[in-house]
């Protein structure tokens, strides 16, 4: 952006509503969360609920003058204008000069959401419908693989956007008892990583007669999925031939012609849009293929529509009773405003435990940005730093620092019905009431903590009170589902996504973009030739520093002797036994 452009650009942080939340911290940095949690008045309106989910945020750092201040911000930030327009198909993603439209991926059939003038629901439901009919010959086994067995085992190869997502909802509905008999006597399996290992993990105890391979890539480029893609190919071709590809292999990808180019069937290519970024893809094709086939296309379409339950809510409601909205703005007052750069995301539900990955992915790669949307530098931190494993599991490993060490601000996920409840006579609770009993307890160990007058009332020995005081005032949500069911999973993704956006559309910068992933990319081409030319030319390492020149020669020299310096194919030779 030239100067002139810049100095035109007004970043959010001159505004009068930014600077009147910056002298509202001192008022709150002097509350705590002890007053704040009696005061029944702020209660009752920090407790909001749609279609079944409840969001409890009385234990944030803020009170209802707080939340006013937040919604100015809103305004100033242009934030409902700026949802409108995602809705719109607007081009949001104006480095990439594209639409944001994931929501049309779960839109009802007669909605009309447009991107350049063109109405997408229709394409949407086209891929939606293929799908459909795909998956179901699959399952009812009328499609088969090469030798006419039915194929049993999908394997999804893809990364990032291409796998966080389809791997959360698979993780979610494993256990679910509909969603689990429809998938019985299938298997879904996930290959991202390109380190060999992880073929031969995501390969463990398949057979190539009976295995799909669904190659999910929007671009169709990505290095790593594309080698993957190309070792499975081989893998099925060792044992049944070239012919087999058409019948072994599928695509999810935008780029039609590479997927042809690569010897996939055109009929077996399930496209998408530009105008769906890579971590907003699960609702595509990217998550809906794999997951039909695994649970039947109607229990994805309920995914789909719990999601779109939060669209229409994040779209209609309010900004005082909008989840999205509040989740949003109270990220960016916690980040922005009381210095606290991470989030734990605490699912107590182990159907929930990729949540926090996946959501790491939309979050972290959509706001970890350094200019506006205009290309101004900031003078404020964006993004937050996500991480989390379920609640329980979470308490014995990672708690300590939040109890005690540094303010994180949490997110605890909590489920009223259990999708596996087990109950044993005699004992106090339930299993899943102990979950439970943990969901709530932390919440307010957070909040309330435990003064030294407590302690010494308890007769802790003085030296010890200092370490067993627990200063409380950390902050948390906690959401509370009534299952997890396919809808209610769509509607907890949908409110991540949308709470991102909105701490993006505060912050003013492009959360639909990635150019920080490119770097790292380029140089690794570099490294890649080089390794080649070392290998098949004996070429020395050359224009690297120091340190990479260094371990690169070291790395060369040695793995050089394990792979000889021209190489012939090399597979593990127990994944080619018994395949046919
Ligand atoms: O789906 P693909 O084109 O293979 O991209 C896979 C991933 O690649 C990059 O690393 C991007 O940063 C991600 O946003 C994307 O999800």
């Amino acid at each position: 952006m030239d100067s002139e452009a810049a100095s035109k650009a007004v970043l959010i942080s001159n505004s009068e509503a930014w600077q009147d939340l910056k002298n509202h911290v001192t008022e709150i940095n002097n509350t705590h969360l002890r007053d704040l949690l009696s005061d029944e008045e702020r209660l009752k309106s920090f407790i909001i609920e749609h279609d079944g989910v409840v969001v409890d945020f009385s234990r944030q750092r803020a009170t209802k003058e707080t939340l006013t201040k937040l919604f100015s911000l809103a305004k100033e930030a242009k934030l409902k204008e700026k949802i409108d327009k995602l809705f719109a198909g607007d081009h949001i993603n104006a480095t990439e000069n594209r639409s944001v439209l994931h929501v049309a991926l779960r839109a009802p059939r007669d909605v009309v959401i447009t991107s350049e003038g063109k109405n997408v629901v229709p394409d949407v439901w086209n891929v939606l419908d293929k799908i459909k009919v795909f998956s179901n010959k699959i399952r009812e086994g009328s499609l088969v693989g090469a030798t006419g067995k039915p194929l049993t085992d999908v394997v999804a190869i893809g990364i990032g956007g291409s796998f966080l997502g389809p791997l959360f909802v698979h993780t979610a509905l494993k256990t679910e008892p509909k969603a689990s008999e429809l998938a019985k006597g299938r298997k879904l399996h996930f290959l991202a990583n390109v380190d060999p290992i992880d073929v031969v993990r995501a390969l463990d105890g398949l057979k190539q007669e009976t295995t799909l391979v669904v190659v999910v890539s929007k671009t169709f480029t990505t290095a790593e999925t594309m080698l993957n893609a190309r070792t499975l190919r081989t893998w099925i071709t060792a044992a049944l031939g070239q012919g087999a590809v058409s019948k072994h292999m599928v695509a999810v990808s935008t780029n039609l012609k590479l997927v042809k180019d690569f010897g996939i069937n055109p009929e077996n290519a399930f496209t998408f849009w530009d105008w769906v970024g890579g971590r907003y893809s699960v609702c595509s094709a990217v998550g809906v293929l794999p997951l039909s086939i695994q649970y039947g296309f109607d229990t994805v379409n309920r995914f789909l529509q719990g999601a779109w339950s939060v669209d229409e809510h994040f779209r209609t409601t309010p900004f005082d009773k909008n989840l999205p909205v509040l989740l949003g703005l109270l990220s960016v007052w916690n980040v922005t405003f009381l210095g606290f750069p991470a989030r734990a995301i605490l699912p107590y539900c182990q159907a929930l435990e990729k949540l926090a990955p996946h959501i790491q992915q939309v979050s972290m790669e959509s706001n970890g940005k350094g200019v506006s949307i205009e290309g101004v530098q900031l003078p404020y931190e964006t993004g937050e730093i996500d991480f989390g494993e379920p609640g329980t599991n979470g308490q014995h490993s990672f708690y300590q620092l939040i109890h005690q060490g540094r303010v994180i601000p949490c997110d605890f996920i909590g489920v009223i019905e259990s999708q596996q409840p087990i109950y044993l006579k005699g004992e106090v609770v339930s299993n899943h009431d102990e979950l439970m009993s943990n969901f709530f307890a932390q919440a307010d160990a957070l909040a309330y903590g435990k003064t030294s007058d407590e302690l010494r009332a308890e007769g802790v020995p003085e030296k010890l009170i200092p370490h067993k005081t627990f200063k409380g005032n950390r902050p948390s949500v906690s959401i509370l589902l009534k299952n997890v069911t396919p809808f209610t999973v769509g509607q907890l993704l949908a409110i991540y996504e949308h709470r991102v956006a909105v701490q993006g559309f505060l912050w003013g910068i492009n959360s639909f973009d990635q150019w920080g992933v490119e770097l790292g990319k380029v140089l690794a081409s570099r490294v890649r030739a080089q390794i080649n030319a070392s290998h098949t030319k004996g070429k020395a390492v050359e224009g690297f520093n120091y340190s990479t020149t260094t371990l690169l020669t070291r790395y060369l020299k040695e793995s050089i002797q394990v792979m000889g310096s021209e190489p012939d194919t090399i597979f593990p030779s127990h994944l080619l036994e018994d395949c046919t």
